[in-house]
């Protein structure tokens, strides 16, 4: 039901509109004076402010101009007396959703409302809409916007109030434990423990006993009782990271504990019972390897009830400049929150679309960071990205565009500009920087540079 304030000094006034409104089906509240009704407003939720023009005090202006310093959507009703048309329009310019002359007809007054509310529930869904496509650009920390990146999001809300077992395979460095936590941090497990193993990093009789537990004196050195990960996990979310590389009589072990949801600590008999939600991650194709016998195919399809599949980032090009400026933002900020390094120069961006990202997101968060760094200005240049990055980018000029019926001199006049350009957009259009790149005297760069009409508002 939609709310009306309604806010008059002239005390019958309030209860009468009230009357009718309220046979209209609104619920209503009343106010004898500006102040009142902010009173009323900073502790009720009202869709609508019908306000006469003339009070003593706060006028209708005034109170409009405060109802909209803190919700300008808001639609606020004048009520002026009749032929004060400049009022009335004053009032509109300065936000009123409309004015009704005094004395009105009720059937008036209804319409006038009506029409005020349903423009309200537009502008309302507007904002949701507008602040659901911007939670699109990211998910927490989770930043994206190319589409594989928002079905990520989709699935992680459907996977997290779930129990189900997730595998979330992706290259090295393109946001696997980010998602594991997101999964995690999004599940009625967020306030219990969320435990991370990395299966890669420990030898396997380590792992073991890390994953669950040894009893004393299990083995040499095993001086005292000590739980695994799987206990440590109880109630919680155990994060198998690398789950790829353990040892086959790992790979055993592990199924069972997924079939029977019970395990034994190293040396001890006595079976242990955890409630935990399994997320293993790997930069393997694990599907692969099962057909390759390196890893389990009863422990996969364990593994893969709910599968999350993170592409590389040069499948994700979009994601890019968004990434780009959160990496800023994250790193370029001083201690009041100011940044010095506010921006990548334009080439800086065309050379991150060419390059292949290896390292995918982990990559580009390094190479943002070490560039602040360097950089000497407000936006970072080709010069202040490794070598290898702008190296392996020009490395990737290949025949493309190149007709196939072009002859030999035609060719090579197309990959020497070509190479000349990349030189330069390496060199940030320093020529003396690219003719060394080119391995060519300065003289004979410019001469090309003229023979081949090009033009790169040259700096020497
Ligand atoms: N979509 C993203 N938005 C913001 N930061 C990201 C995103 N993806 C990855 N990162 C950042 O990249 C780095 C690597 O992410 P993460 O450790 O989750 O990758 P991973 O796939 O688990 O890597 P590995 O396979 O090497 O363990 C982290 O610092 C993380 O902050």
């Amino acid at each position: 039901m939609e709310t009306i304030l309604i806010v008059d000094d002239e005390k019958n006034y309030p209860p009468l509109l009230a009357a009718v409104l309220g046979d209209e089906g609104y619920e209503t509240l009343t106010a004898n004076s500006g102040l009142e009704a902010i009173q009323i407003l900073e502790g009720s939720d009202v869709d609508l402010v019908l306000t006469d023009m003339k009070m003593p005090g706060m006028d209708g202006m005034e109170l409009m101009e405060r109802i909209k310093t803190r919700d300008p959507d808001l639609p606020v009703l004048m009520m002026t007396a009749y032929g004060t048309v400049d009022m009335g329009m004053a009032a509109m310019e300065k936000g009123a959703y409309s004015y009704i002359w005094k004395p009105f007809q009720n059937e008036q007054l209804i319409l006038f409302v009506k029409q005020a509310l349903a423009m309200y529930r537009v502008v309302q869904e507007n904002r949701l809409l507008k602040n659901e496509l911007g939670d699109r650009y990211s998910f927490g920390n989770i930043i994206g916007k190319s589409p594989a990146m928002v079905n990520i999001f989709d699935t992680i809300v459907k996977v997290a109030p779930t129990n189900a077992t997730v595998l979330i395979q992706g290259e090295s460095g393109t946001g696997k434990e980010m998602v594991a936590k997101s999964i995690h941090f999004n599940s009625h497990r967020k306030d219990a423990p969320w435990v991370a193993v990395n299966c890669a990093a420990l030898a396997e009789s380590i792992l073991e006993s890390e994953l669950f537990g040894h009893e004393k004196g299990a083995f040499t050195g095993a001086a005292a009782m000590k739980k695994g990960r799987f206990e440590l996990a109880d109630g919680g979310t155990l994060f198998l990271d690398e789950i790829g590389e353990i040892s086959s009589s790992l790979q055993v072990k592990l199924l069972r504990v997924l079939q029977e949801k019970t395990f034994e600590r190293v040396g001890g008999v006595k079976p242990i019972e955890v409630d935990i939600r399994l997320i293993a991650a790997t930069n393997r194709d694990l599907k692969k390897e099962v057909e390759n016998s390196a890893f389990r195919e009863d422990l996969f399809y364990r593994l893969n009830v709910l599968p999350i599949q993170l592409p590389p980032l040069r499948e994700r090009q979009k994601d890019i400049p968004l990434l780009v400026d959160h990496f800023l933002q994250k790193y370029a900020s001083g201690p009041s929150g100011e940044s010095r390094v506010r921006k990548v120069h334009p080439d800086v961006h065309r050379l991150f679309q060419e390059y292949a990202w290896p390292g995918n997101v982990r990559e580009l968060e390094n190479v943002i960071e070490r560039a602040i760094i360097l950089c000497n200005s407000d936006a970072i240049s080709v010069n202040d990205l490794p070598r290898e990055l702008t190296r392996s980018v020009s490395n990737t000029l290949h025949m493309e565009g190149i007709p196939v019926d072009a002859t030999l001199y035609e060719t090579l006049s197309m990959v020497e500009q070509a190479m000349i350009k990349r030189a330069m957009l390496m060199s940030d259009n320093v020529q003396s920087h690219a003719a060394q790149i080119l391995g060519i005297g300065k003289s004979g760069l410019n001469q090309k540079i003229k023979k081949f009409g090009l033009d790169f508002g040259l700096k020497s």
